[in-house]
């Protein structure tokens, strides 16, 4: 079990069936290596995605901004396990990322509830998927009144979700997520179909939530605040086809952090303004033909 650690970044034998192993520094517990993407279409190969290298820290909360179409939910899903790449690897945990898995937990805008179901058991049926087999039912229901603990909605846990608002199905989606305790959270814009007032209580919330819980989180986001509110880091795509990596924008802003105050802190300004230099002046939007 404890081999010696071979040294940074060398390749190791291949450990199990198909399980390549790589020895990789803290800062890359999830690690991005060269990889691209490109779909087949009717009218031939398009390359959405080029040469991404990213490695991203655990405990570290991670937005990926950029123009619509640029590719930011397909790199997230080849986070989630949920597409291969053309070309490269992705790693989490030293594991060569193959598939979904419970360790890697995926939040969408559109909160995909199954509509039938009441919010618990939204919730309990992804903590049974991951504990069932080797958990007592009450032991998996605790779980699952933890989650919606979490996330404020104990008092809606019989609801279902045609009778809770827009903020409080993405809080059930968010419970969902957590109560399979993750290692990391993948966030596809949660909070993109809510009105600001919403939003902003939700971002707070997330806030609160990923500093107890210490999660990982991968966001996709379109809004600048949004991105810089939340993030350790932010990784700014370019244009597509074809997008990559443009920038890699570290904000060094202390937590907690309240966004009242943070609006006037200069520092804050100073952020905002770099990804908005980034998106509107050395990659402005061009559409391009569809
Ligand atoms: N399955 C697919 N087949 C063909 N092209 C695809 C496929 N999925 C995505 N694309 C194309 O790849 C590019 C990146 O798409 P993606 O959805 O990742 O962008 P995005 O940055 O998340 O966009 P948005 O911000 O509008 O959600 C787009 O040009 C899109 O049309």
């Amino acid at each position: 079990m404890s081999a010696a650690r071979p040294p940074e970044g060398a390749r190791t034998a291949a450990e199990g069936e198909g399980v390549s192993s790589i020895a990789a520094p803290g800062r890359r517990f999830i690690d991005i290596q060269g990889v691209a993407q490109n779909f087949k279409t009717a009218r031939g190969l398009f390359p959405a995605l080029r040469d991404i290298h990213l490695g991203i820290a655990l405990g570290e909360f991670v937005t990926l901004i950029g123009h619509s179409g640029c590719g930011k939910s397909t790199l997230l899903n080849l986070i989630a396990g949920l597409a291969t790449p053309t070309d490269g690897v992705l790693l989490c945990a030293n594991k060569e990322i193959k598939g979904p898995g419970p360790e890697r937990a995926v939040v969408f805008q559109n909160h995909s509830l199954l509509p039938w179901l009441s919010c618990f058991d939204n919730v309990h049926l992804a903590v049974q998927s991951v504990f069932g087999a080797k958990e007592s039912k009450a032991r998996c229901r605790q779980r699952t009144d933890a989650a919606l603990a979490l996330v404020g909605l104990s008092h809606a846990r019989l609801k279902r979700p045609g009778e809770i608002s827009g903020g409080m199905k993405q809080r059930v989606g968010l419970a969902r997520a957590l109560a399979m305790q993750p290692r990391v959270l993948l966030m596809d814009e949660p909070f993109g179909a809510l009105d600001a007032l919403t939003r902003a209580k939700l971002q707070d919330e997330l806030l609160e939530i990923v500093a107890r819980t210490r999660s990982t989180v991968v966001m996709v986001t379109h809004d600048v605040d949004e991105a810089v509110l939340l993030s350790d880091r932010i990784v700014l795509l370019t244009n597509g086809p074809a997008a990559t990596i443009g920038q890699v924008l570290a904000v060094d802003l202390p937590r907690p952090r309240q966004r009242v105050q943070l609006a006037q802190d200069p520092q804050y300004g100073h952020y905002r303004k770099a990804v908005i230099d980034f998106l509107y002046t050395r990659q402005a939007h061009v559409e391009t033909m569809v």
